[in-house]
């Protein structure tokens, strides 16, 4: 669930994209990358494997100069985790573009062949984003004209909505011209747009995956960039936007609601923290109605998405609310690590469980969601082993049975905790006395509720419905054998030395 930003400036953006990233870190901790364009007309790029804190240093801001720049920090769901798929990626024709893309495309393997046989376009690596870099360049390849028109511009991200297929929020430079941002049909990825008026009632303009990164740099949220829309920013400060799809509907991601996004951000008019507190609601009157006779002591939630939700359960049981871990606050996310083992060591480096609050208890512990169960695995062996008497379980979210293909890394059905499992199963694999799950209703009014204009969430993982059409068997199938945990290994050693346009050091 990678993160992008874009910012058309009035004076340099390097330092205001690298603030952004650093708070949109938490969408993926793989790889960053900054390009700016410099006045000469450069693009001026820096990106690598690494936190952003790690992958800038100060020489590398030094070159990233010039007042517009777009940002990305990445969660690998395509590909592999090589340096060479870090974003944003580059094509030197038309004009000199480059694009950061946040999401998934479902099509990638037909539409590689294309560019190549239709566009003569090579395409170097695995990424499906440089696919989709590579799409959008041979549409704006159509227009003879220099420089395009913003008409030019809309029409070319309208075929380019006709051709691909799957999830994508974007930001892109186009040299001579501006930045452009367009999001899927379906609004799968979130996308916002903000500005920022300095000295002179000069305007700033700024897109980026979450308005936590509008709000951090004094940016004002305008509003969510709508399904199918593109907006084209001038290099001078100009905005146009247009709605570029015949067809589109909002169908938001709910897995932003349930973990992604951080709790203060405003995603389609809907407060993820508000959303999550919901949640918490839901769930406690669930839990209060169903386990009557379940005699719980004390609420602990598993830090740190869990923790909104877990409050209001504790409110609702009227049962005491405690921070029974000590998360180790150098430790990232581990749900998007890149593999299993590291996961599972991490859970262990992150989370303590504090023994006075355990010790001949019976704990309800809340999570947000149950994927792979490696937390909960861990988390229930660590307070058994600090004296905890029964550990009952719920989940802010239902049981996650459906691969996802939209820009989760989540490809395989049987890595999942709930594949063809029941509840008491669930339970018994991971350890729990009991456990409980979300109802799916529950959870979409507790999203929807707060804005009346979406009817619908994308929700493939918890009822295996894929809204862009496209997903069946044979594609399911060839996503496992191209991703599953012991394939991703492989590829991403072999495409380790594929980079090119990259500064490196
Ligand atoms: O069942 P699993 O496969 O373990 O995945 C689910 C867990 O992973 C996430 O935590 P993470 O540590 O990524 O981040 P957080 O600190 O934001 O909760 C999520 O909040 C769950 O705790
Ligand atoms: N999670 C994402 O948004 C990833 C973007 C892109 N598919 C990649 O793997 O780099
Ligand atoms: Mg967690």
């Amino acid at each position: 669930m990678c993160g992008v930003v874009g910012i058309v400036g009035c004076s340099a953006v390097n330092q205001s994209i690298y603030d952004a990233l650093t708070v949109l870190q938490h969408r993926g901790q793989d790889a960053a990358g900054i390009v700016t364009i410099d006045n000469q007309n450069r693009f001026r790029l820096r990106k690598a494997n690494g936190l952003v804190k790690d992958v800038f240093q100060e020489h590398h801001m030094q070159r990233l100069q010039g007042n517009l720049g777009i940002g990305h920090v990445r969660y690998p769901t395509a590909g592999s985790s090589s340096p060479s798929e870090a974003q944003p990626f580059y094509v030197n024709s038309p004009y000199g573009i480059t694009l950061a893309h946040n999401g998934n495309l479902t099509n990638t393997d037909q539409l590689r062949n294309k560019v190549f046989q239709l566009a003569k376009r090579h395409v170097n690596t695995n990424s499906d984003s440089e696919v989709l870099l590579n799409i959008f360049a041979n549409e704006l390849d159509k227009f003879p004209t220099f420089p395009l028109t913003a008409d030019n511009i809309f029409s070319a991200i309208h075929n380019v909505h006709s051709i691909i297929k799957g999830a994508y929020a974007c930001v892109a430079i186009i040299i001579g011209h501006g930045l452009v941002a367009f999001r899927d049909p379906y609004g799968i990825r979130p996308l916002v747009i903000g500005k920022r008026v300095v000295e002179n009632q000069k305007v700033e303009y700024m897109v980026a995956s979450e308005s936590v990164a509008l709000d951090i740099l004094d940016f004002e949220l305008i509003r969510d960039v709508e399904p199918g829309e593109a907006i084209y920013i001038t290099q001078d400060g100009q905005l146009h936007s247009k709605q570029c799809s015949d067809n589109y509907k909002y169908y938001p991601c709910i897995f932003e609601y349930v973990y992604f996004a951080r709790p203060d951000s405003l995603i389609n008019g809907v407060s993820v923290y508000q959303s999550r507190i919901e949640m918490g609601k839901k769930l406690g009157e669930k839990i209060a109605k169903e386990w009557q006779n379940v005699d719980i002591d004390v609420v602990i939630p598993i830090p740190e998405t869990s923790c909104d939700a877990a409050l209001e359960i504790a409110r609702i049981l009227n049962k005491p609310y405690r921070q029974g871990f000590v998360k180790n606050r150098y430790v990232g996310r581990t749900f998007i690590m890149p593999g299993q083992s590291a996961r599972r060591l991490s859970v262990r480096r992150k989370l303590n469980a504090n023994r006075i609050e355990f010790e001949g208890k019976n704990v309800l512990l809340v999570d947000d969601s149950i994927v792979r169960g490696t937390t909960s695995k861990e988390i229930l062996e660590m307070v058994r082993s600090v004296g905890a008497k029964k550990v009952y379980l719920a989940s802010a979210a239902p049981e996650i049975r459906h691969p996802n293909v939209y820009g989760i890394d989540m490809p395989v059905a049987s890595e999942l905790i709930a594949y063809n499992r029941t509840v008491d199963e669930i339970a018994q694999a991971i350890g729990a006395d009991k456990l409980i799950f979300q109802d799916l209703s529950d959870l979409i009014d507790s999203i929807t509720e707060q804005n009346s204009n979406i009817h619908h969430l994308e929700c493939s993982v918890f009822d295996g419905i894929y809204v862009t059409g496209g997903i069946d068997d044979s594609y399911l199938l060839s996503l496992e054998q191209k991703r599953s945990e012991s394939k991703k290994l492989r590829t991403s050693k072999e495409s380790e030395n594929l980079e090119i346009y990259n500064e490196g050091q």
